[in-house]
């Protein structure tokens, strides 16, 4: 990934930074920045008064404030076109890291053309050997075999597709050969229209940022009012700085254009951090959310577990044998293509000693979150099931205690009980381990340590649940969820005023995901689950949201602390001009005393004020692109101690600032 911290941009953006900010000089596109606008508006009144200009030294000096003005407004468009540059060079990174192949399509006479993968047209068939890498998002139309998704999921158990199932560009046939038909339009796979959603191009303003717009504009046009009358005022008392030029300076050093400036290249910025963590975020609206998440609600297998689930044990009841028990989870789990489904086969194959997998005639009933079961219906008539001991259970009768038993022996491992039975009739329970991923506990403690309270929710039994939860340092957990508890979970958080964060990866994940202020699917996960979030973690690791949750409160930290600078900084410029406007007015001469900077002429203190306050904008770019700096603590604690900062130094900095400039224009006999 591109370094976060480097501000230099790779060759080729350059141009397109330097042509994008004077685009953005368009008053079309400018309207949507009223503080901008209205030091556009300024420049174009200065400039009238500079042509006009009756004597030479009048012309001099509203030159100088037309050429400052314009230079302000040139530093506004370059800070929104340089973080827009950053982050289609992040996309542009995104997209090449997708890497190019060749595709076999398929002839009429059975053999292939080799093209470039990335030309493949919808609907166009293709050949899949084992070795090959598959061309683009596509569906099986013929064969089955095992794919090696870890390219994309970073898991290493392959997984068997076969007809009708869809399988994902960039991921490798290890075993036999398919045909598949390309899904995709060149260019428009899902990933490629989430990427092209990064560029700044289709960005819309965040709520909240339409807000703190409409509050500057409010701010806009007080001063403009302010000013408007101050002229009469001014002119009565005979003050010589009364003249329109120096009214506009007076009026663009008081609105505050240091945050006008800089808003949009801000949020900007923060979709470029999110997409630096190899984060595709659909929406600068989801990033902000992520920065005042209260609670995180994640689910247990593949998230907080490696998601492998592996057949150990098999613990037969009694008078069952164990190889009765292992052919009739075999049986179960030959249709299965879950990792739980082939790890039982797996297990069953060794146990029995197995050199070919027996051919199982019948109908199979794939798992699903709602059952918690799978199983298959023999042509024979026998019905096997395998699934949840709590569903498994209701479906049996007798030999409920000694399935309790196991399954709690199992489960106080922290490994997953399945019970498994054959024509209502129970048989035994199968012993699936999973392992906690490591390094939970650390980030769990840091959410908490930021005010999130985390949440696990799963569809497994309580014992599991609870000791899963204990060794991952999760705050609390729901067990035997279905997927509408997961719903009901987040509905229930959000009905107290919270906001709440998801992350999951399967179809039934997908609507608590939509649900959730913030949805993070796994790039590994199903499109039902990628299309609902608005968030998709390209490299499928759930702990991500920490790092999201990062980038968006300091986002969020960011705009308020250059939002405050901004508005210190006018306050200070307040006192730095109006007192050298009026010194020279007899009445008014007690306004001198609030001259602490000596300032000596009304024009050398407008000019001073109004460079400084061109150039505090260039100066701040680096903190509005990188954010400020930020460390796990409650986000209120955090805004207050840097709104303090932000506000103390917004006021110091344009005091030393100006008086430095207003002596260096002393030098050249300006000031
Ligand atoms: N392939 C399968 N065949 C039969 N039963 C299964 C299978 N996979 C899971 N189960 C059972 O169904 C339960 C619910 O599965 P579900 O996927 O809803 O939740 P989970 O995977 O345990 O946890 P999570 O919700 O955290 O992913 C599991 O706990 C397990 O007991
Ligand atoms: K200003
Ligand atoms: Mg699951």
């Amino acid at each position: 990934m591109a370094k976060t911290n480097d501000l230099r941009l790779a060759k080729g953006y350059n141009m397109q930074v330097l042509k994008d900010t004077f685009r953005k000089l368009n008053p079309v596109e400018m309207v949507r920045n009223p503080v901008m606008m209205v030091v556009e508006i300024g420049t174009l009144v200065t400039l009238w008064f500079t042509i006009q200009a009756s004597t030479p030294g009048t012309r001099f000096y509203n030159g100088l404030v037309t050429v400052i003005l314009f230079f302000t407004i040139l530093f506004a468009t370059f800070a929104e076109a340089y973080a827009e540059a950053r982050g289609r060079a992040q996309a542009d990174f995104l997209r090449k890291t997708k890497s190019s192949t060749k595709a076999k399509i398929l002839r009429a006479d059975g053999g292939f053309d080799l093209v470039e993968s990335a030309s493949l047209e919808k609907g166009t068939r293709c050949l899949v050997e084992a070795g090959d890498v598959i061309p683009g998002d596509g569906m099986v139309i013929e064969g089955i075999g095992s794919i090696d998704e870890s390219a994309i999921t970073g898991e290493s158990a392959p997984v068997v597709k076969t007809v009708e199932d869809s399988v994902t560009g960039g991921t490798t046939l290890m075993s036999d050969r398919l045909v598949i038909e390309i899904t995709t339009h060149p260019g428009e796979s899902f990933l490629d229209r989430m990427i092209a959603l990064v560029e700044g191009a289709k960005r819309q303003k965040t709520p909240n940022e339409i807000a703190l717009s409409a509050l500057l504009g409010v701010l806009t046009l007080i001063f403009v009012l302010v000013v408007v009358t101050l002229a009469p005022i001014a002119g009565y008392y005979g003050s010589g700085a009364t003249d329109t030029t120096t009214l506009v300076a007076l009026l663009v050093c008081l609105i505050p254009t240091t945050i006008g400036a800089l808003l949009s290249a801000i949020g900007i910025a923060g979709m470029n951090r999110v997409s630096q963590v190899n984060v595709v975020a659909k929406s600068g609206r989801a990033v902000e959310a992520a920065g005042d998440i209260d609670t995180i609600i994640l689910d247990k297998t593949g998230t907080i577990t490696i998601g492998n689930r592996m057949a150990t044990e098999f613990f037969p009841v009694s008078g069952v044998t164990l190889a009765e028990l292992a052919d009739a989870a075999l049986l179960s789990s030959l249709a299965d293509t879950t990792p739980e489904g082939r790890s039982v086969v797996e297990l069953s194959q060794r146990m029995l000693n197995l050199q070919l997998l027996p051919k199982a005639d019948g109908e199979p009933i794939p798992f699903s979150a709602h059952t918690r079961m799978s199983g298959i219906d023999l042509v024979d008539g026998r019905q096997i099931r395998k699934g949840a001991v709590s569903a498994i259970k209701e479906i049996v009768a007798g030999a409920q205690d000694e399935l309790d038993q196991y399954a709690e022996h199992v489960a106080r491992q922290g490994a997953t009980p399945l019970g498994c039975s054959v024509d209502g009739r129970a048989l035994g329970i199968i012993c699936l381990k999973d392992v906690v991923k490591p390094g939970l506990k650390e980030k769990f403690r840091d959410f908490r340590e930021m005010g999130i309270r985390t949440v696990m929710a799963t569809g497994d039994n309580r014992i599991t649940a609870a000791v899963i939860a204990e060794e991952a340092g999760v705050d609390d957990f729901i067990a035997e969820a279905k997927p509408e508890d997961k719903i009901e979970l987040i509905r229930r958080e959000q009905a107290e005023g919270k906001l709440v964060a998801m992350t999951g990866d399967g179809t039934n994940d997908a609507p608590a995901l939509a649900q959730a202020d913030v949805g993070l699917a796994m790039n590994s996960g199903t499109m039902a689950a990628k299309e609902a979030g608005n968030m998709i973690d390209l490299d499928s690791n759930p702990t991500k949201l920490l790092e999201v949750v990062m980038v968006g409160k300091q986002l969020l930290i960011t705009r308020g602390a250059l939002t405050t600078f901004s508005i210190a900084n006018d306050v200070a410029k307040y006192f730095a001009i109006i007192p050298a406007m009026f010194a020279s007015v007899p009445l008014l001469h007690v306004l001198g005393a609030l001259n602490i900077m000596g300032l000596k002429t009304p024009h050398g203190a407008i000019l001073s004020a109004l460079i400084f306050n061109a150039l505090i904008i260039p100066a701040l770019i680096p903190f509005a692109v990188r954010g400020v700096k930020y460390r796990a603590e409650s986000a209120d604690r955090m805004l207050a101690r840097n709104i303090f900062n932000w506000g103390v130094l917004g006021v110091i900095i344009p005091f030393a600032g100006i008086w430095v400039i207003d002596r260096v224009l002393g030098i050249f006999g300006l000031a």
